[in-house]
């Protein structure tokens, strides 16, 4: 029962508050319901930012700019459609979601497919907010019965009217309230499903490790760029309901105070909680009302200054955050079964049939080519020239000193690191300047040197999430994922934050998303690190028969675990291909003997 709320919190609460709101919203002081509509529209403007900060993972300062446009484009529709029409609300709403929705996008394909880092992308943000600061002091325009006046802003924005045609009226302060209450509701509880849903699912994982989202075949930018377009639709109606609420809009909408109020709501309400800018714009609002009525005796800034920074300081994830922490610590432990896991034992027989089945859905193995692959940091040459051809059957081990070029060279295939010379195919495909969403899509699979698996979420999401990017059906991915777990009997850890596994569980976890994807190419970069001898030897199990179905190439530096895959073994060194052949032979190579003890004229 306990549990089932828990889970169920951001939608019962916020149920409960918007009928609470709802219901005393007739016998609200006129006075209080009007400024209290406003702590509604700025948790709504928090909202946007949680989904694209607390989710997104992106610190944007341009959503008052969303904000203040969708308030500028809503209330122009309003001014022209109200004297015939009536019905500000449907006009205004829907224009502004779609003008923020827009302008959020656009801006979001710069910032994402440009690759920009956090902080430059919360920079260029800021940025835009104040260029529209700017331009809107001294923009004039006049459209229909509506004037744009430079700073002298737009007035004459009719109210909230609900009532078609000429004769409507607008609403009195508490009809206003509710209705943006139920506005703010809609918004929210469409928002909440938006991010349960699969694309929720991803934004999460985007958040949490990007490089490996895309290396389960996300197309990456595109989801961030229509999640930063939501955020901006959002924006964009908490906007047109400000420009209703208020009658008058200027530029003061893109100043810098407002820009870097909204974060303060999040913070304080609790970020990536999506109800917690409702509550830390509600609590701020509401304090500085109360402080401002002369209990703080003109010292309102301050008071509220010094409150603010204990309350984020404190808090740490806002109310809604600590209130959470408190509340797991009456649940169950999920994570307690990760402390009785016992070692990983492959079903060969499950495997055989999960390979087989793979193959069946994904085509054949493909062949991975390099032809003259060449990759410089600088001076530093880590993929010199490779021209390689990894076929099925047997595995294909990468061994050479640190520094000698294997993970670079894994990387250039994967498209993590762009050659600048050569070419990489995937089967016929010429994968060279292929996206690495793209190449994984065309059958690569690839686990990095650490193991890379979304902390936050629990070992079946883990799985599904993977097996998700290729199915593209939830139920055909709970099949695949369920079928993968208990080939790896982790059946029992399937509720278990990966973020509470071993290093080894990890990296058992990690192979088996890569599994998910049916991969017709696997690419592993030391994957036995971390296990014990008895794992390692189901390791060695499981990429011998995974071999037999698909190319498998494995980087490895235990040589002992490298002669059990009984493959064939290339050593690099500098970035070159140096020697071949069997494990034998190579540690009885002097030269090889060289490269590793660092002496002789190799080194
Ligand atoms: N992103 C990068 N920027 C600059 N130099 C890099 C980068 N990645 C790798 N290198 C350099 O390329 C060389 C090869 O590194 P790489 O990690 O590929 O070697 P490795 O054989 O995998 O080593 P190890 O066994 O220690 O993992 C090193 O000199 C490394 O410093």
């Amino acid at each position: 029962m306990f549990e089932k709320l828990h889970r169920r919190s951001g939608l019962v609460f916020p149920i409960l508050a918007t009928l609470i709101a709802l219901a005393i919203s007739g016998s609200l002081d006129p006075y209080l319901a009007f400024v209290a509509t406003s702590w509604i529209i700025f948790g709504l403007l928090g909202l946007s930012l949680d989904v694209i900060w607390g989710r997104g993972g992106l610190l944007s300062l341009a959503q008052t700019a969303f904000y203040g446009l969708g308030g500028y484009f809503g209330a122009v529709i309003a001014i022209n459609m109200a004297p015939s029409f009536g019905m500000t609300l449907v006009w205004a709403l829907p224009a502004a979601a779609v003008f923020g929705a827009l302008i959020a996008a656009a801006l979001g394909y710069i910032i994402f497919y440009s690759r920009m880092g956090e902080l430059q992308s919360t920079i260029l943000s800021y940025t835009f907010t104040l260029l529209l600061w700017s331009v809107t002091q001294t923009f004039k325009l006049d459209v229909g019965e509506a004037t744009i006046g430079g700073d002298n802003g737009l007035s004459n924005i009719p109210g909230i009217i609900l009532g078609f045609g000429a004769e409507a009226g607008k609403l009195k302060p508490n009809g206003a309230f509710a209705t943006v209450v139920v506005v703010s509701a809609a918004v929210y509880f469409f928002t909440h499903w938006l991010m349960r849903s699969n694309f929720g699912k991803v934004v999460d994982c985007i958040r949490i490790d990007i490089e490996k989202t895309e290396l389960l075949g996300y197309d990456i930018r595109k989801i961030q760029v229509l999640n930063f377009a939501y955020s901006g639709a959002i924006a964009g109606i908490a906007g047109a309901l400000f420009a209703l609420w208020a009658n008058y809009l200027n530029p003061s909408i893109f100043s810098v105070q407002e820009a870097l109020l909204i974060p303060i709501y999040v913070l304080v309400g609790g970020l990536g909680t999506l109800a917690g800018p409702f509550l830390g714009a509600i609590v701020i609002g509401a304090l500085s009302f109360w402080l401002g009525g002369g209990a703080a005796g003109g010292q309102t800034t301050l008071i509220l200054g010094a409150i603010l920074i204990l309350l984020v300081l404190f808090l740490q994830n806002g109310f809604l955050g600590a209130l959470n922490k408190l509340w797991m610590r009456y649940l169950p432990d999920p994570n307690e079964a990760a402390r009785n896991a016992g070692a990983v034992k492959i079903d060969t027989d499950v495997l055989d049939a999960i390979l087989a089945e793979a193959t069946a859905q994904a085509g054949p193995a493909k062949n991975l080519v390099t032809d003259e692959a060449f990759k410089q940091f600088g001076g530093v040459i880590p993929v010199n020239k490779v021209s390689r051809n990894f076929t099925p059957g047997k595995p294909y081990s990468l061994i050479g000193p640190n520094g000698a070029g294997k993970s670079s060279f894994l990387k250039t295939c994967v498209g993590i690191y762009r050659p600048e010379g050569g070419k990489i195919l995937l089967g016929d495909d010429d994968i060279t300047k292929a996206a690495i969403f793209d190449r994984v899509r065309k059958g690569m699979g690839v686990k990095n040197q650490k193991p890379q698996v979304f902390g936050d979420n629990t070992v079946m999401q883990n799985l599904w999430i993977a097996a998700y990017a290729r199915t593209k059906d939830g139920r055909a991915a709970d099949v695949v994922a369920t079928r993968i777990l208990g080939m790896l009997g982790m059946d029992g850890q399937s509720a278990v934050q990966a973020s509470a596994l071993s290093h080894g569980q990890q990296q058992w976890l990690d192979i088996g998303m890569v599994l998910c994807l049916a991969p017709r190419v696997v690419l592993l970069d030391e994957p036995a690190a971390g296990m014990t001898n008895e794992e390692t030897r189901e390791l060695s199990l499981l990429v011998r028969t995974l071999a037999k179905h698909t190319t498998v190439v494995v980087v490895e530096h235990d040589m002992e675990f490298v002669r059990t895959l009984e493959g064939h073994v290339t050593v690099l060194h500098q970035g070159k291909l140096f020697a071949e052949g069997d494990i034998e032979t190579l540690r009885a190579n002097d030269a090889v003997l060289d490269i590793y003890l660092g002496r002789g004229e190799h080194v």
